[in-house]
Protein backbone atom coordinates (compact mmCIF):
# COMPACT_ATOMS: atom_id res chain seq x y z
CA UNK A 1 0.00 0.00 0.00
CA UNK A 2 2.83 2.15 1.03
CA UNK A 3 4.32 1.54 -2.54
CA UNK A 4 1.31 2.29 -4.16
CA UNK A 5 0.93 5.89 -2.46
CA UNK A 6 4.82 6.74 -2.99
CA UNK A 7 3.72 6.28 -6.92
CA UNK A 8 1.39 8.76 -6.92
CA UNK A 9 3.86 10.84 -5.07
CA UNK A 10 6.07 10.08 -8.01
CA UNK A 11 3.47 10.57 -11.06
CA UNK A 12 2.57 14.19 -8.85
CA UNK A 13 6.11 15.01 -8.98
CA UNK A 14 6.38 14.32 -12.91
CA UNK A 15 2.74 16.64 -13.70
CA UNK A 16 4.88 19.97 -11.30
CA UNK A 17 7.82 19.22 -13.37
CA UNK A 18 6.03 19.66 -16.32
CA UNK A 19 3.54 22.49 -15.35
CA UNK A 20 6.66 24.36 -14.01
CA UNK A 21 8.98 23.58 -17.01
CA UNK A 22 6.31 23.06 -19.91
CA UNK A 23 4.81 26.88 -20.77
CA UNK A 24 2.26 25.05 -22.97
CA UNK A 25 1.18 22.94 -20.15
CA UNK A 26 0.03 26.13 -17.99
CA UNK A 27 -1.68 27.38 -21.60
CA UNK A 28 -3.42 24.33 -21.55
CA UNK A 29 -4.36 24.25 -17.89
CA UNK A 30 -5.88 27.58 -18.80
CA UNK A 31 -7.76 26.58 -21.98
CA UNK A 32 -9.21 23.49 -19.34
CA UNK A 33 -10.32 25.74 -17.04
CA UNK A 34 -11.82 28.59 -19.73
CA UNK A 35 -13.50 25.52 -21.29
CA UNK A 36 -14.85 24.44 -17.94
CA UNK A 37 -16.65 27.97 -16.87
CA UNK A 38 -17.77 28.05 -20.88
CA UNK A 39 -19.00 24.77 -20.13
CA UNK A 40 -20.59 25.40 -17.01
CA UNK A 41 -21.86 29.13 -18.89
CA UNK A 42 -23.95 26.62 -21.48
CA UNK A 43 -24.81 23.68 -19.32
CA UNK A 44 -22.97 21.18 -21.64
CA UNK A 45 -25.17 17.40 -21.77
CA UNK A 46 -23.41 14.96 -20.03
CA UNK A 47 -22.24 13.48 -23.76
CA UNK A 48 -20.99 16.80 -24.75
CA UNK A 49 -19.01 16.64 -21.10
CA UNK A 50 -17.64 13.37 -21.83
CA UNK A 51 -16.17 14.87 -25.20
CA UNK A 52 -14.59 17.84 -23.15
CA UNK A 53 -13.19 15.48 -20.90
CA UNK A 54 -11.81 12.60 -23.08
CA UNK A 55 -10.34 15.20 -25.43
CA UNK A 56 -8.29 17.77 -22.31
CA UNK A 57 -7.29 13.98 -21.11
CA UNK A 58 -5.80 13.41 -24.25
CA UNK A 59 -3.75 16.67 -24.56
CA UNK A 60 -2.22 16.37 -21.34
CA UNK A 61 -1.53 13.23 -21.77
CA UNK A 62 0.49 14.08 -24.80
CA UNK A 63 1.64 17.18 -23.32
CA UNK A 64 2.89 14.99 -20.52
CA UNK A 65 5.13 12.31 -22.58
CA UNK A 66 6.26 15.21 -25.10
CA UNK A 67 7.81 16.65 -21.82
CA UNK A 68 9.25 13.19 -20.80
CA UNK A 69 10.65 12.64 -24.37
CA UNK A 70 12.53 16.05 -24.02
CA UNK A 71 13.84 15.34 -21.11
CA UNK A 72 14.80 11.69 -22.27
CA UNK A 73 16.34 13.33 -25.60
CA UNK A 74 18.43 15.87 -23.97
CA UNK A 75 19.38 12.91 -21.56
CA UNK A 76 21.27 10.88 -24.36
CA UNK A 77 21.51 13.43 -27.13
CA UNK A 78 22.50 16.87 -25.13
CA UNK A 79 24.77 17.80 -28.64
CA UNK A 80 22.45 18.50 -31.92
CA UNK A 81 21.90 15.53 -33.83
CA UNK A 82 19.75 15.18 -36.73
CA UNK A 83 17.68 12.24 -35.28
CA UNK A 84 17.44 14.11 -31.97
CA UNK A 85 15.52 16.76 -34.00
CA UNK A 86 12.92 14.45 -35.42
CA UNK A 87 11.92 12.88 -32.37
CA UNK A 88 11.44 16.47 -30.16
CA UNK A 89 9.50 17.40 -33.45
CA UNK A 90 7.57 14.23 -33.98
CA UNK A 91 6.81 14.62 -30.13
CA UNK A 92 5.45 18.13 -30.21
CA UNK A 93 3.47 17.05 -33.51
CA UNK A 94 1.61 14.83 -31.39
CA UNK A 95 0.58 17.57 -28.78
CA UNK A 96 -0.46 20.06 -31.71
CA UNK A 97 -2.86 17.01 -33.32
CA UNK A 98 -4.40 16.99 -30.08
CA UNK A 99 -4.50 20.26 -29.06
CA UNK A 100 -6.01 21.14 -32.72
CA UNK A 101 -8.48 18.20 -32.65
CA UNK A 102 -9.26 20.06 -28.79
CA UNK A 103 -10.41 22.81 -30.85
CA UNK A 104 -12.17 21.45 -33.41
CA UNK A 105 -14.17 19.60 -31.17
CA UNK A 106 -14.68 22.63 -28.71
CA UNK A 107 -16.10 24.56 -31.66
CA UNK A 108 -18.55 21.60 -32.70
CA UNK A 109 -19.92 21.59 -29.64
CA UNK A 110 -20.08 25.86 -28.43
CA UNK A 111 -20.74 27.09 -31.87
CA UNK A 112 -24.17 26.35 -32.03
CA UNK A 113 -24.85 27.12 -28.69
CA UNK A 114 -22.71 30.74 -29.03
CA UNK A 115 -25.40 31.88 -32.00
CA UNK A 116 -28.23 29.59 -30.57
CA UNK A 117 -28.90 27.13 -33.00
CA UNK A 118 -29.23 23.51 -32.73
CA UNK A 119 -26.27 21.38 -33.41
N1 LIG B 1 19.69 17.72 -29.51
C1 LIG B 1 19.03 18.32 -30.53
N2 LIG B 1 19.42 18.07 -31.80
C2 LIG B 1 18.78 18.64 -32.85
N3 LIG B 1 17.74 19.49 -32.74
C3 LIG B 1 17.29 19.76 -31.50
C4 LIG B 1 17.92 19.21 -30.34
N4 LIG B 1 17.25 19.69 -29.24
C5 LIG B 1 16.28 20.47 -29.72
N5 LIG B 1 16.29 20.54 -31.06
C6 LIG B 1 15.35 21.30 -31.93
O1 LIG B 1 14.87 22.43 -31.22
C7 LIG B 1 13.45 22.32 -31.04
C8 LIG B 1 13.10 22.86 -29.66
O2 LIG B 1 13.68 22.00 -28.69
P1 LIG B 1 13.52 22.22 -27.15
O3 LIG B 1 14.19 21.14 -26.42
O4 LIG B 1 13.91 23.61 -26.80
O5 LIG B 1 12.00 22.00 -26.99
P2 LIG B 1 10.85 23.04 -26.82
O6 LIG B 1 9.72 22.49 -27.64
O7 LIG B 1 11.27 24.43 -27.10
O8 LIG B 1 10.52 22.84 -25.30
P3 LIG B 1 10.98 23.67 -24.03
O9 LIG B 1 11.40 25.05 -24.46
O10 LIG B 1 9.75 23.68 -23.22
O11 LIG B 1 12.09 22.85 -23.44
C9 LIG B 1 13.12 20.84 -31.22
O12 LIG B 1 11.78 20.62 -31.64
C10 LIG B 1 14.12 20.44 -32.29
O13 LIG B 1 13.69 20.83 -33.58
Amino acid sequence: MGKFIKSFGYAFSGLVYAFKSQFNFKVHILALFVTGLAGWWYSLSPAEWLWIIVVSGIVLITELLNTAIEVLVDLVSPDIHPKAKIIKDAAAAAVLVAALTAVVIGLVIFIPKMFNYAA
